[in-house]
C-alpha cells in the first residue's frame, strides 16, 4: 500500500518529504523487526522511546518513520501528535479494516473477562459458527491456538490477528479488552458490535490514578461502540445491572443497551439460583422466555459470568436452546477454579484470583461447601498494585483457616518487601498464615498439612506456566507443582 493512501484517513500530519510514491510493504512498531520496506512508527514507551530506533530500523530496512517529531534522517518522516493512535488507525487500514468485516465482540470489566470470552466461544461453536478469540491465556483462531504476552494486543498485532481470522474464514471475533489498552488506544480501529462490562472493583492502581480514572478507562469501550466506518446492523451494550458503575457504563453509549443482573431488575436475569461443590443451577430469564441451566461451573460469580455470555448471545440472535446446551457442556476455563484431582482425600483449586475482588468470592464460594479446614496459598504480583496487598491479605485470613503468603510474579521489585505490603498490621493474626517467598514450598507445606476434606486454594496464576522473577520467567505451573506434591505426600 502506498504511504498517502495509508495516511488518507489521518486528519493531521506533516511530512519532511513527498510520500506519494513510498510502497509500504509492513509496519512494524519494534526496530529490531523492521525489514526492507516497512514503515517505521516510533512509540514513546513506559521502558525506552521508540525514537531513538530510527537508525536501526533504516538499517533493517525502514523506507519511512512515523514519529511524534521531525527526525533527521535519511527517508520521509510522517510527524503525527499521537503515534499510539495513529498506530491503531493505519493498522486497521493496513489491514484493510478486518473488523468492519467480521462481527467483534469486546468484553471488559475486573473480573470475568476470559471466563465470559470462553463462555461465548462455546456457545457460537455450538451454533456452528467459527470463533476467533483474543484474551489473557492465548489467542485462538477455531481450535488453533497462539501465545500472547498482553490481554489486549497493541494495535498493530491487534489488527494483523483480525487479518488472519479474516483469511481463515472466522465468523465471530471475541477478545478481552484491558483497561491499559483501552487507555493506551489499542483498540482504536475496532469496529465492536457487542460490548459487554462484567463488574468494576479495585485493581491495576498502580497504573490508573484513582478508581474514577480506571472506570473511565473502562468506559471508553462504550463510548466507541458504533463509532467507526461500517454500517452494519445495531450495535449492543451489554452491561451488568448490580454492578454499582453500570450507571456511569450506560450513560457512556449512544447504542441499544441490554442489562444482565441477579438483584435489580434487567432485561436478562437469573432466579432460584443453587449453588453447590459440583456446579451452579439457576432459571435464565429473558423478555420472550425463560430456561432452566444446569451449568458445571461453582460460585455466584459465575452466574453472572453466564448471564452476561448469554445476555450477549442473545443480542447476537442465538436462540436460547444453543446457549443453554452450550452453558451445560462447558466443564470450566484453564485455570479458573480448576480442581487438581488425583484421587486425594481432600481437595485442591488453582484459581486467577489476583484481585481482592476475586479472591473474596473464590474463597466465599469455597467456604459454602468446606467440610475441613481451608488453606489458601496467595501473593501478590510485583510492579503492580500496591494498594491491593494488604486486602487481599486481610481477606484471605477472613476466609480462610490458615494462609500461606507467598510470591506471585515479584519481577522487579523484592519479594520480601511485596510480602511486608501484604501482612503490615496483621501482627495479631501470627498463628493464622506464614510467610514464604518461595511458592514450591508454600504449595508443597499446604498439601502435606492437608486432612480428610480439607480445600486448598492455590490463587492468582492460575493458568501461567511462569513464575516471573526481575526480568526473567522461570517454568512454575500452580497445577504441576500440586500434582507432583500430592504424588509425594502419598509415598
Ligand atoms: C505498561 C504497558 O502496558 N507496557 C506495554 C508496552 O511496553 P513499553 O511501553 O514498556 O514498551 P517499551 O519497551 O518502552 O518500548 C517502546 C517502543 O520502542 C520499541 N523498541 C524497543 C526496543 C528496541 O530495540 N527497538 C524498538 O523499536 C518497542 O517495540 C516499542 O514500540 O508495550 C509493549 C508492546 O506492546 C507491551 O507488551 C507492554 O506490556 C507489558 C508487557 C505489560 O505488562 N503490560 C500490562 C501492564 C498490561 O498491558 N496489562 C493489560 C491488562 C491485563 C489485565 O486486564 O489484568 C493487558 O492488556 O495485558
Ligand atoms: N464475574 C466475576 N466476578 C468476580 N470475580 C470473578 C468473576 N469471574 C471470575 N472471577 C474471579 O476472577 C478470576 C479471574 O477470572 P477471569 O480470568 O475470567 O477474569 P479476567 O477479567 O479475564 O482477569 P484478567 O484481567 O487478569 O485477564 C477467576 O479465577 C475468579 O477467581
Ligand atoms: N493481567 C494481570 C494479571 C495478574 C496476574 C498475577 N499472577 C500477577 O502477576 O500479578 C496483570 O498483569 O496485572
Ligand atoms: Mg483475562
Amino acid at each position: 500500500m502506498k504511504l498517502s493512501e495509508l495516511f488518507s484517513d489521518i486528519p493531521n500530519y506533516q511530512t519532511t518529504n513527498a510520500i506519494e510514491n513510498i510502497e509500504i510493504d509492513a509496519i512494524e512498531m519494534d526496530s529490531q523487526k523492521v525489514k526492507s520496506g516497512s514503515l517505521f512508527v516510533c512509540i514513546s514507551g513506559f521502558t525506552v522511546d521508540g525514537h531513538n530506533y530510527v537508525e536501526q530500523a533504516i538499517t533493517n530496512g525502514a523506507v519511512a518513520i512515523v514519529a511524534e517529531k521531525n527526525i533527521k534522517t535519511s527517508v520521509p518522516v510522517v510527524i503525527v501528535s499521537d503515534t499510539s493512535r495513529i498506530l491503531a488507525m493505519i493498522s486497521a487500514k493496513f489491514y484493510n479494516h478486518p473488523t468492519a468485516k467480521i462481527p467483534l465482540i469486546g468484553v471488559t470489566g475486573t473480573n470475568g473477562k476470559t471466563t465470559v470470552t470462553y463462555l461465548l466461544e462455546t456457545i457460537y461453536n455450538e451454533y456452528q459458527m467459527k470463533t476467533g478469540v483474543i484474551g489473557t491465556i492465548q489467542m485462538k483462531i477455531d481450535k488453533k491456538t497462539y501465545p500472547v504476552s498482553n490481554t489486549t494486543p497493541d494495535a498493530l498485532s491487534l489488527q494483523k490477528s483480525f487479518h488472519l481470522m479474516l483469511e481463515q474464514g472466522v465468523e465471530l471475533a471475541i477478545m478481552e479488552v484491558s483497561s491499559h489498552a483501552l487507555d493506551l488506544g489499542r483498540v482504536f480501529g475496532c469496529d465492536f458490535d457487542i460490548a459487554v462490562f462484567t463488574n468494576l472493583t479495585q485493581d491495576h492502581l498502580d497504573y490508573h490514578k484513582n478508581i474514577d480514572d480506571y472506570l473511565h478507562a473502562k468506559s471508553l469501550l462504550f463510548a466507541q461502540l458504533g463509532n467507526t466506518y461500517d454500517d452494519r446492523d445495531q450495535k449492543f451494550a451489554i452491561i451488568n445491572g448490580d454492578d454499582p458503575s453500570s450507571d456511569l457504563i450506560k450513560r457512556s453509549t449512544a447504542q441499544h443497551v441490554i442489562t444482565y443482573a441477579c438483584k435489580n431488575e434487567a432485561q436478562i436475569m437469573a432466579a432460584d439460583i443453587t449453588i453447590n461443590a459440583n456446579g451452579t443451577s439457576f432459571k435464565l430469564i429473558t423478555p420472550d422466555e425463560s430456561i432452566k441451566i444446569n451449568s458445571k461451573l461453582i460460585g455466584m460469580f459465575n452466574v453472572y459470568n453466564m448471564l452476561a455470555a448469554s445476555a450477549a448471545a442473545i443480542a447476537g440472535k442465538i436462540p436460547l436452546n444453543c446457549i443453554k446446551k452450550a452453558l451445560e457442556s462447558i466443564k470450566g476455563v484453564s485455570g479458573r477454579f480448576e480442581s487438581i484431582s488425583q484421587d486425594q482425600s481432600f481437595a485442591v483449586i488453582v484459581d486467577y484470583a489476583h484481585t481482592p475482588d476475586s479472591l473474596k468470592n473464590v474463597l466465599q464460594t469455597i467456604k459454602e461447601f468446606a467440610k475441613g479446614k481451608i488453606y489458601v496459598i496467595v501473593g501478590c504480583g510485583g510492579d503492580r498494585d500496591r494498594s491491593k496487598r494488604p486486602l487481599m491479605a486481610a481477606i484471605a485470613l477472613r476466609y480462610a483457616d490458615h494462609a500461606l503468603f507467598t510470591s506471585d510474579n515479584p519481577r522487579t521489585e523484592n519479594p520480601e518487601s511485596i510480602l511486608a505490603d501484604m501482612t503490615t498490621g496483621l501482627e495479631d493474626f501470627k498463628n493464622k498464615y506464614e510467610v514464604t517467598s518461595d511458592r514450591k514450598r508454600a504449595i508443597y507445606q499446604a498439601i502435606n498439612r492437608a486432612k480428610k476434606d480439607d480445600i486448598i486454594l492455590i490463587a492468582g496464576k492460575g493458568h501461567e506456566t511462569y513464575q516471573q522473577i526481575g526480568n526473567i520467567k522461570y517454568d512454575f505451573d500452580d497445577r504441576l507443582i500440586a500434582k507432583e506434591a500430592i504424588k509425594a505426600k502419598e509415598k
